[in-house]
């Protein structure tokens, strides 16, 4: 095909899919002096898709995503994204690559405000202080925090202190979202609200979006794919109908922790 070709062709009617494109972890192992917290794990998180990642305490969930974004270094295993090896990239190199995630404790900025939270993801990620306002401003927007936006972020209830650590995490621009017990502690309204948000931010956005979480309700309700792991290994996948009615699901140990987690939370 000739360049002049490619350009007048539009993606419709390449037909290609708008989610092309995906942050892998292959094979990934990771000891803590002896203790081995992953073992050979496997996970594949597809761009316009929400991928779901559960399993008990000390599965090494956490462990996956700290070596996903590049806070932690595997043993063994690699990562791509977009078929290109970023295993070796510290944190910020994923960052700029398109790689960004929440923490399970905040991660703000307590004496700035709202805004400013924002605006200060986006400028560390390489934006000028323009552009930087601008992107802010569409986060907060998009994530029904303009009203907030001039308050102190060291004063914020729960459940707005969670939308603004996912609104750091897209300004910078990701491809993929990694959001690590981003629900914890909201209550059913807010737990709503919180999955139509990440679902339009995965379609609408085409972000690739991995959400890890102990709320069963939540996980199975928004996610397009499962993993389970537990004691660091892949244990079970497939479609939400698919990992619920599975009999390792419902009948280990596993099925024990998800039916607790699954009460409501309020
Ligand atoms: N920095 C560390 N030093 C020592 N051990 C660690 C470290 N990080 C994780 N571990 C151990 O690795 C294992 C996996 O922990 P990890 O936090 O990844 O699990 P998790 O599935 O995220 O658990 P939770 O649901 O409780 O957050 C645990 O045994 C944990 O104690």
């Amino acid at each position: 095909m000739t360049s002049s070709q490619a350009s007048s062709t539009s993606v419709e009617e390449l037909e290609l899919p708008l989610s092309a494109g995906f942050l892998r972890a292959e094979g990934i192992s990771r000891s803590f002096r002896g203790v081995k917290a992953l073992a050979e794990v496997t996970l594949e998180i597809p761009r316009g898709r929400i991928t779901g990642l559960i399993g008990p305490n000390g599965a090494g969930k956490s462990t996956l995503v700290n070596i996903l974004s590049g806070y932690e270094r595997p043993d063994i295993g690699s990562v791509a994204m977009n078929n290109v090896d970023i295993t070796r990239q510290t944190a910020h190199q994923k960052s700029r690559s398109g790689v960004a995630r929440t923490f399970q404790h905040g991660h703000l900025f307590r004496s700035l405000s709202v805004l400013e939270n924002v605006q200060v993801s986006a400028l560390a990620n390489g934006s000028g202080r323009r552009q930087a306002q601008r992107t802010a401003v569409g986060i907060l927007d998009r994530l029904d925090l303009l009203p907030w936006g001039g308050l102190s972020a060291g004063h914020l209830p729960h459940g707005v202190e969670r939308r603004l650590g996912v609104a750091r995490a897209l300004a910078t621009a990701p491809e993929y979202l990694l959001l690590d017990e981003p629900a914890a502690g909201l209550n059913d309204g807010e737990m709503e609200n919180f999955r139509n948000t990440i679902h339009s931010i995965s379609a609408d956005l085409n972000i690739g979006v991995l959400l890890i979480d102990h709320n069963m309700r939540l996980i199975f309700a928004a996610s397009d794919y499962i993993y389970v792991l537990a004691g660091g290994q892949n244990v079970l996948q497939g479609d939400p109908d698919v990992v619920r009615s599975d009999e390792k699901l419902a009948t280990s140990y596993l099925g024990t922790i998800a039916s607790t987690l699954a009460k409501p939370t309020s």
